[in-house]
């Protein structure tokens, strides 16, 4: 079915959800469609508008179980924006005109519920022309949402599956970036599962198989347990209030590993917020100061030490400026990036982000690197990582260090430090994870979010 625009009607647009306030579920559709925009157009980070407490002022109107449907709406919208927009492009006759802004983000909406959510077709497609008819940017495009939607809802069986197999989700600048660095088959492996929702990884105070059974996991080959989907909000789940473990993805709980065996040592966490390898260099013993430039992030740190019955020292501090009063025995700089390789969590990276912002976190993270030389004694180790996949943040940056920075001596990592790291230690003795790694026939416990680290000690 091929849809053209219905031409400009002269009658005044219908604001009926405007004076029709208690339509349900129209609210949570127009917040979904707002938040759309709002990544999409405005390049705005999905986590801070769907904050419990500082979220969109739209998102925070809503009721607990809308705003789930918010959230989920969203998740699917960007997960698969591209196999969206094919399946309505397909369905027009016309393209939209650039300016259609918001009736694209309406389409969008309603064809991920129809798609993905287990929403009634019904339901998805009537409150979409509802949210038109409100808006008067879009009212005269009642009957083509109503058609093109419902068009989707018919033929979604047989339409699916091959717009799927054809369509890249991801923007142009994340695929290239993708396949240069991994090449082509790697790459479509890595997009592939940014189609399914990440498991979720703990890293346990102790005894991982007896938490395994009791959170109906399995232990990974690095110790933490995976938990496919849960079965509640985490502060509900056994051992969250005992502070038994903490959430964390299990390639994020390698680079304070790496450091070794810190019992007793001072080490310095530079980017500690929000604590996760603070915790697990606490829990080894060492005697961590943890630094952050956010106070509010440095706040959720300490409440999750609390939790977890592990003790730190807490500095907020830019570590650009901030000159140390005694040195370090250790450090790790687990640096800002652009998250790239957390994006099975966070679809709307790809979106949000652009390669001006890798160019800009890279020589953040270089001068970071450099700083956090000036606080480790001599003989010291220093452990550099982030959840970036893109090599300007990682391998080139690191290439690039050691042949600028005086002073120091590159500490390979080996392939048995870590039980199961074998795969990710490379050539050059860095570690890189990978979404496309771990992965088995089952992608909803398959993968690691990407990781980079690298290693060096002060020979000054
Ligand atoms: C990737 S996050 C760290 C995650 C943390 N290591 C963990 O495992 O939970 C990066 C952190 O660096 C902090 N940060 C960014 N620039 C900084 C600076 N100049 N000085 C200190 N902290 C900084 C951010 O506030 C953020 O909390």
């Amino acid at each position: 079915m091929v849809l053209s625009r219905s031409p400009a009607r002269r009658r005044q647009p219908d604001n009926s959800s405007e004076t029709q306030p208690d339509v349900p579920g129209l609210a949570s559709r127009k917040a979904a469609a707002k938040l759309l925009a709002a990544v999409v157009d405005a390049k705005t980070p999905l986590d801070g508008m769907v904050d419990a407490e500082h979220g969109h002022p739209q998102y925070a109107a809503l009721s607990v179980p809308d705003r789930a449907l918010v959230r989920a709406i969203l998740l699917s919208a960007l997960r698969f924006r591209g196999t969206i927009a094919q399946l309505i492009a397909a369905r027009l006759r016309d393209a939209l005109p650039p300016k259609a802004r918001a009736l694209e983000h309406i389409l969008h909406a309603g064809a991920s519920q129809i798609l993905f959510l287990d929403v009634p077709d019904s339901a998805a497609v009537d409150l979409a022309v509802t949210h038109a008819k409100s808006d008067p940017r879009t009212a005269r495009f009642g009957g083509l949402v109503n058609g093109l939607l419902r068009s989707l809802s018919r033929e979604k069986e047989t339409a699916l599956p091959p717009a799927l197999d054809r369509a890249e989700d991801a923007p142009h600048w994340f695929r290239s970036g993708l396949e240069a660095a991994y090449g082509g088959e790697k790459a479509r492996t890595i997009l592939q599962a940014h189609r399914v929702e990440a498991p979720v990884d703990f890293t346990m105070r102790a005894d991982p198989a007896l938490w395994a059974e009791r959170l109906d996991g399995t232990v990974l080959p690095n110790g933490s347990v995976r938990v496919a989907r849960l079965p509640a909000p985490v502060p509900d789940l056994p051992g969250f209030t005992e502070g038994a473990w903490w959430v964390q993805d299990a390639a994020a709980s390698l680079p304070a590993r790496l450091l070794g065996d810190v019992a007793g040592l001072r080490v310095a966490d530079l980017c500690a917020a929000p604590g996760g390898k603070t915790a697990q260099l606490a829990l080894a013993g060492a005697k961590v100061t943890a630094f952050d430039i956010s106070r509010s992030r440095l706040k959720r740190l300490r409440h999750n030490l609390d939790r977890l019955g592990l003790e730190a020292e807490t500095v907020e501090a830019d570590i650009l400026r901030h000159e140390p009063a005694e040195l370090f025995d250790a450090i790790l700089l687990d640096a800002p990036c652009s998250s790239t390789g957390t994006v099975r969590r966070h679809p709307d990276v790809p979106w949000t982000k652009g390669p001006e912002d890798v160019a800009k976190l890279a020589a953040l993270q270089r001068r970071l690197a450099e700083r956090a030389v000036q606080f480790v004694k001599p003989g010291g180790r220093v452990v550099f990582s982030n959840c970036s996949l893109m090599p300007e943040e990682g391998e080139d940056l690191w290439a690039a260090f050691l042949r600028e920075v005086p002073g120091i001596e590159p500490e390979p990592f080996r392939a048995d430090e870590i039980e199961g790291i074998a795969p990710f230690v490379t050539q050059a003795g860095t570690l890189r994870t990978t979404p496309a790694d771990w992965f088995s026939s089952d992608p909803s416990v398959s993968g690691l979010d990407g990781f980079f680290a690298a290693r060096f000690r002060i020979v000054k």
